[in-house]
């Protein structure tokens, strides 16, 4: 077995492994790996005309039966990278001996949201053998007669989390002592979400000789917990795309702005008012409240936006991010707490606070919430781990989820760790297009200065964006500031003002409930009607108003009066147009178009200009 470690914090080999060198001298084409026929014609149909890294790297060792625990960055394919290799050796079992029906795969993945999708893309890639190889989906909210149901057919490859997966496997319904291949994606996360003792049962009624595939844009120390209960057979390949990664062209760009709390929302009115950003738009808030809070404030400017966070209902969830990805929304306000909070878990109840050197920034599983569980009557009005109490600990937008087509990730509120901000901003730039990161942080001397918008989780954005610097340099890619000049947005402060003061506790809480309800109602819809008619899914939306608070018709309406001379191009321009140049990102130059055709270029697969592509339907329209 050979491996080549690039990177301090990944295992050092041990005697016997072999060291695969990850550079290759030519690119290798799907058609080199010897898949079958049937897999690449699906290959061919979505329109992949060559291997990413990983899959270059991954789909071979598979091949070859060799455990692969491999890291790449968001959005590079790694989905395709483990389906490809154990769809393959499925079907060439299948082929050569005609035995009993049987689970030959596993694949594990930490949210609901995350198995749908694998679900889906397993669907698409075995289009061309559906009567060869069945997939289930066990995490589906549905009745327990149904899954058992379906388990009952012996599914070749079963998706699920790993408590779902422990479950059946408890039950007898799922039986894996026939298994063969065992896929952990986002392995980290899985580890991190307290799932440590379903593995371990998992682990201990494998059969020996599994192939175990593990997955990961972030993993780290996670890697020997995990090789030690799968790896049976030895240790895995280990494979880090690191140094290919950071010698291509990148294709994020990544911008912070300083700002004080109140002005958060000052410029997030400014950037979808004057249309700084154009195309969709993912907004990384710091829990449920917020989410509403920012949705009530856009709203009276006539921006709509869907919201996305563990309470709703995963039907509901689930619909949302397929509209979005088929371009019936731009806006989608997120709360990915549960990404690092999830429920109590035993072993999280073990844990005690956190002294802040040491959690700042740093990749642990659990946010930072100063004090703890403190109570004070001062406190900022929500802290992320009140908030995500409760709430499905099966949920995550920021880890895996392929959201199409991404002009932006705003991460209104900094995430609390390195590892948190890579999968967010790992939402846009993905399959090889261009996106943009813009985020924004309190520093100390601007925090707790305006109680309304005040938040717990600020109190250490300049450590936790030391930390993200850091890492992102590691990655070779580089975060600069956005150089707004907020001078300029004075003229609109007392609108926004008028705006943010509308948007009480109440308010906040009323809209909460509301859209929890409506939600909940879809949801139940959504199951038991859209079954049978999916037509009429297309009419059910997720960003309505919510008319929480007063609307104030004026608000709409951005008056020319208020703009510098030269109106909203003079505000582009002066104010804070985030430089991504055409030439530079694109490769273009003049030549390469307008971008005023960006949704055609995007359509192709093409790169595009986050700020100049994509009307801005729906968002906001004067
Ligand atoms: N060879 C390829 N050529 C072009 N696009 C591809 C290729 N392989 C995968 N893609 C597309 O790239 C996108 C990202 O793929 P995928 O979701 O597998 O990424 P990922 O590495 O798992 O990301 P994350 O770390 O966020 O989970 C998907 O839309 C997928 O269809």
């Amino acid at each position: 077995m050979k491996r080549k470690l690039n990177e301090d914090d990944i295992p050092e080999p041990v005697a016997g492994d072999e060291v695969v060198t990850t550079q290759t001298p030519s690119k290798p084409s799907f058609g080199s790996f010897g898949l079958d026929a049937r897999l690449l014609q699906a290959v061919t149909r979505e329109k992949f005309s060559a291997p990413t890294p990983v899959q270059s790297k991954t789909i071979p060792l598979a091949l070859n039966g060799q455990d692969v625990l491999a890291r790449a960055k968001t959005g590079s394919g790694k989905t395709l990278a483990y389906l490809l290799p154990v769809l393959h050796s499925i079907l060439l079992r299948k082929e050569s001996k005609k035995s009993a029906k049987h689970t030959s795969a596993l694949i594990l993945v930490p949210t609901k949201e995350l198995a749908t999708q694998v679900t889906a893309t397993l669907q698409a890639f075995t289009s061309f053998c559906s009567q060869a190889i069945r997939s289930e989906n066990i995490t589906r909210a549905e009745d327990d007669a149904v899954t058992k149901s379906r388990l009952a057919e012996v599914p070749d490859v079963v998706v699920a989390t790993p408590s779902r997966a422990h479950l059946w496997v408890n039950n007898q319904i799922l039986k894996l002592q026939e298994l063969k291949h065992l896929v952990i994606d986002e392995a980290d996360l899985v580890l991190s979400y307290g799932y440590e003792e379903d593995l371990q049962s998992l682990a201990s009624i494998l059969p020996s000789g599994v192939q175990t595939i593990m997955m990961s844009a972030t993993l780290r120390t996670e890697t020997s917990t995990l090789t030690s209960l799968f790896c049976k057979s030895g240790e895995p390949t280990i494979l880090d795309l690191s140094a290919e990664e950071a010698a291509e062209k990148p294709t994020l760009s990544q911008y912070i702005v300083r700002t004080a709390e109140e002005d958060k929302f000052l410029l997030i009115y400014a950037i979808f008012k004057l249309q700084l950003i154009k195309g969709k738009v993912i907004v990384f808030v710091a829990d449920v409240d917020r989410c509403y809070r920012v949705k009530l404030f856009l709203e009276q400017f006539g921006i709509r936006a869907c919201v996305l966070n563990a309470e709703l209902p995963v039907n509901s969830r689930l619909h949302t991010v397929d509209q979005f990805n088929k371009g019936l929304y731009d806006l989608i306000i997120a709360a990915d707490e549960a990404e690092v909070v999830g429920e109590d878990t035993p072993r999280r109840k073990k844990r005690k606070a956190i002294p802040e050197e040491e959690e700042a920034g740093e990749d642990n599983d659990a946010r930072h919430v100063e004090g703890g569980e403190e109570k004070d009557e001062d406190q900022p009005e929500s802290t992320p781990v009140r908030a995500a109490r409760g709430n499905n600990k099966e949920f995550g937008v920021s880890r895996g989820i392929d959201f199409r087509r991404v002009s932006c990730v705003l991460n209104f509120d900094l995430p609390t760790t390195a590892k948190s901000y890579t999968h967010r901003v790992g939402r846009t730039a993905r399959g090889g297009q261009m996106g943009m990161a813009l985020s924004f942080y309190v520093p100390k001397e601007l925090y707790r200065k305006h109680k309304p918008t005040t938040i717990l989780q600020c109190a250490n954005d300049e450590a936790v964006l030391s930390k993200i610097k850091t890492r992102q340099e590691e990655r070779g890619a580089k975060i600069e500031e956005w150089t707004f000049d907020m001078a300029k947005l004075e003229a609109f402060r007392y609108r926004f003002t008028d705006a943010l003061r509308s948007v009480t506790r109440i308010a906040v809480r009323e809209a909460r409930t509301r859209e929890l309800k409506h939600e909940l109602i879809n949801s139940e819809k959504l199951k038991r009607h859209f079954e049978e008619n999916p037509e009429d899914l297309r009419h059910l939306r997720h960003d309505r108003e919510s008319h929480a608070v007063r609307q104030q018709a004026h608000l709409r309406h951005v008056p020319d009066y208020l703009l510098p001379e030269g109106g909203k191009r003079a505000m582009k321009k002066d104010v804070g147009f985030v430089g991504i140049r055409k030439d530079e990102v694109h490769g273009k130059g003049k030549k390469g178009g307008r971008m005023g055709k960006g949704r055609t270029a995007m359509r192709k697969g093409k790169g595009m200009d986050p700020l100049k592509s994509l009307n801005m339907r729906g968002r906001g329209k004067k």
